[in-house]
């Protein structure tokens, strides 16, 4: 528990003066206050995160943390179990979705195996481990506490190496059978959403178990009774080992001072984890799309973030990630290279700013 306390006892608000610089920046320029939308608020955010005006994301890579779920037993997925393992070993062959999609990007693909029900052949995937899958929630709590913290705090551990590498940015990712179900239990433990919204088809499941996808977590939930105040209780009762892994990501990235990008559903399950851990670090995170998966916007609105993206993607795996950062790219190039109204000899205070309107 001492590197979970010890990393949440580091985190530090953004530097606001940085902010407003990067903000005078983008007033400056050729262009309507405030025109340039989220490529402006996120640009300002990074600034604030880096702590200097003058950054870049060069260096980039998807963290994809993989781990198998016992619920599965309970006829709640699209596809066997076995997927978890085969999916990753294709992943680290460069095919999968994230792979191909990271490669456009020039964005590396980083595989963990937190807990594949399996042996992993595949030399690429990094073998961290806590356990064979976790145990079905409708009967038994799906991991220990000591386990939802070990999982998070290998998250922390990787992270912090892949940013003492030179990283300037993490993406999260996952690949798991069955961790919609994990997601959406995590979600109604903690925010208590009605079921309907935020219970989803995930992969792709029939009308049938649907219903039997929403029965189990309202039973693991009356059976645990997780508690909201302790996401750790609530990680190791219905939650997954990918998604204990993300948190910690999350919160390494907060600690390093540097952005994490946060992909779909199961990302944004274990960001609002991360956040219930403390609120400081959603100022570090920075979402890419909006899930298809419909509790995606009931999530949005808990932890107050926007989605630079909706392209009606439900994959999963990171694939928001590398999206996110080319958009990033064309931003920071902006910033950086967009006339101001001095340089293009415009008269600046003939503009009407309605920027302070649009705030109210
Ligand atoms: C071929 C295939 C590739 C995938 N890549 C990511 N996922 C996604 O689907 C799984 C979650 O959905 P559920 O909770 O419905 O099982 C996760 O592995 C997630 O990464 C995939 C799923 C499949 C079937
Ligand atoms: O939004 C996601 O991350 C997602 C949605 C469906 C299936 N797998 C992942």
């Amino acid at each position: 528990m001492d590197k979970l306390n010890n990393t949440l006892n580091s985190i530090k608000f953004l530097d606001h003066a940085v902010m407003d610089e990067t903000k005078k920046r983008w007033d400056s320029l050729v262009k309507p206050i405030g025109s340039l939308g989220l490529m402006e608020e996120i640009t300002i955010r990074l600034s604030g995160i880096y702590r200097t005006t003058k950054f870049d994301i060069d260096k980039r890579a998807v963290v994809v943390m993989a781990s198998d779920n016992g619920i599965v037993e309970e006829n709640v997925t699209s596809s066997p179990q076995i997927f978890t393992r085969i999916l990753v070993e294709k992943m680290a062959k460069g095919i999968t979705g994230v792979s191909v999609m990271s490669k456009a990007a020039n964005a590396d693909v980083i595989v963990v195996d937190i807990g594949i029900n399996g042996d992993v052949k595949e030399e690429n995937v990094i073998n961290r481990k806590i356990r064979y899958g976790t145990d079905n929630f409708t009967k038994s709590f799906a991991m220990t506490y000591d386990e939802a913290i070990k999982a998070i705090e290998t998250g922390i551990e990787v992270a912090d190496d892949l940013f003492n590498k030179g990283y300037k940015i993490l993406g999260t990712g996952e690949v798991g059978i069955g961790n919609t179900t994990t997601s959406a239990a995590v979600i109604k433990a903690i925010t208590d959403f009605p079921i309907d919204d935020i219970v989803g088809k995930g992969a792709g499941i029939t009308d049938e178990q649907l219903v039997l996808k929403k029965k189990a977590i309202i039973k693991a939930i009356e059976l645990h009774k997780p508690n909201k105040y302790d996401v750790i209780d609530v990680l190791s009762k219905v939650g997954g080992l990918d998604i204990a892994g993300l948190v910690g990501v999350y919160l390494s990235g907060a600690k390093n001072m540097k952005p994490t990008v946060m992909d779909g559903f199961i990302s944004q399950a274990a960001a609002l984890c991360a956040i219930k851990l403390d609120g400081r670090v959603k100022d570090y995170i920075i979402p890419s799309h909006l899930s298809k998966e419909p509790g995606a916007k009931f999530v949005f609105n808990e932890i107050g973030l926007k989605p630079m993206l909706d392209l009606s993607m439900r994959l999963g795996e990171g694939t928001g990630c590398p999206l996110a950062f080319q958009i990033i790219d064309t931003a920071i190039y902006t910033l950086n290279n967009m006339a101001t109204f001095e340089e293009a000899e415009i008269e600046k205070e003939l503009l009407v700013d309605i920027s302070k309107d649009e705030e109210k």
